[in-house]
């Protein structure tokens, strides 16, 4: 099995070392990372175990035909990515590991063969050849986007978990991206711009606000006509405070990460989804319009 990985980061590095063993695989990255990597090989530590992986990677893409291509960039790369990698697609089913609304559906501008998936994993970079794997909350879902499963979808799945990533296949994948951009708008820009962890944002102050993000996203995925297993805001925010916290509750978020590390955050494809769908559907989203602006300002005091 040949796979191709695109925009290879913190995730996409760390997917490669572990798929590395179980299939032929490349990593497309920047070339400060491959350099390191060729020459100390790729440092894994944490909960996925600890080792050092040697696969290649390199600032630009061999030819295929690939199986998978796994799109592993941050959010605002997508488009870009496709635009430059497009030759190679062919038959290969792509894939997005990554985070937020509306990759799929770029995705799908330029192939038909669009696997979803929603990663609850924690990666955190040690150095330009190092990731620290520190929290897990749950399985990586991989579904035929927008909905459904089959045979590609399993391979894909049945790969990941033989090669010590938790994983399964869900038929209603676009439902669970969405149910991991709720816990996104919830938790990510919240703890970059308070400076906290997943836990501590279950005190009250903080949890009211938690409260009206939830209750606008949620009024958005249902004018979107997304199947969330939440029937509503109030169970939504239930199963987050029981259920999504608790593994996370010492995690940084990633937003909080790329603050601290000068990067530009994901929001405006998290809580920037929301309101441009909201806009969209004539529905109000004043709480995460102003948390948009919020970590956009934090991104410039940086
Ligand atoms: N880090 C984490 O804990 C988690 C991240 N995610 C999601 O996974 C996705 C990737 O996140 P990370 O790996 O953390 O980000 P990252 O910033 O570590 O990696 C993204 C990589 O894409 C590369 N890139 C950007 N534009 C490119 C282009 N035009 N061509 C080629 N490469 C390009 C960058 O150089 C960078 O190395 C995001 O959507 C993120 O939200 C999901 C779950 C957890
Ligand atoms: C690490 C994780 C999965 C939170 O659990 C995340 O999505 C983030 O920080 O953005």
């Amino acid at each position: 099995m040949r796979i191709l990985i695109l925009g290879a980061g913190a995730v996409g590095l760390t997917v490669a070392a572990k798929l590395s063993a179980h299939a032929e695989v490349y990593a497309v990255c920047r070339k400060r990372y491959a350099d390191a990597i060729a020459a100390n090989g790729f440092v894994m530590t944490g909960i996925w175990g600890e080792g050092t992986y040697h696969f290649p990677c390199g600032e630009s893409a061999p030819a295929g035909p690939w199986d998978y291509i796994i799109i592993s960039t941050k959010s605002a790369a997508t488009r870009e990515v496709c635009e430059r990698y497009r030759h190679l697609f062919g038959d290969a089913e792509v894939v997005s590991l990554q985070n937020g609304i509306g990759n799929e559906e770029v995705i799908r501008e330029y192939t038909r063969h669009v696997i979803g998936a929603m990663i609850i994993t924690g990666f955190e970079w040690r150095a330009e050849n190092a990731v620290h794997v520190s929290v897990d909350g749950g399985e990586t879902v991989f579904g035929r986007f927008p909905d459904g499963s089959d045979a590609a979808v399993r391979t894909l799945a049945d790969l990941f978990s033989s090669s010590g990533m938790r994983s399964c296949v869900s038929s209603a994948v676009r439902s669970a991206v969405w149910s991991k951009a709720l816990y996104s708008c919830s938790l990510n820009p919240l703890g970059a711009v308070m400076e906290c962890p997943y836990g501590d944002l279950l005190r009250v102050p903080a949890w009211n606000i938690i409260t009206e993000i939830v209750r606008e996203a949620f009024a958005v995925s249902k004018a979107e006509g997304v199947e969330l297993p939440q029937k509503s805001a109030e169970e939504y925010l239930e199963f987050l405070r029981n259920e999504k916290i608790p593994p996370t509750a010492g995690h940084y978020s990633s937003m909080y990460q790329d603050i601290a590390g000068g990067r530009m955050t994901e929001v405006d494809y998290i809580n920037g989804a929301i309101v441009r769908l909201g806009a969209k559907h004539g529905i109000a989203t004043p709480v995460n319009r102003t948390i948009v602006n919020l970590t956009h300002f934090k991104e410039e005091l940086r």
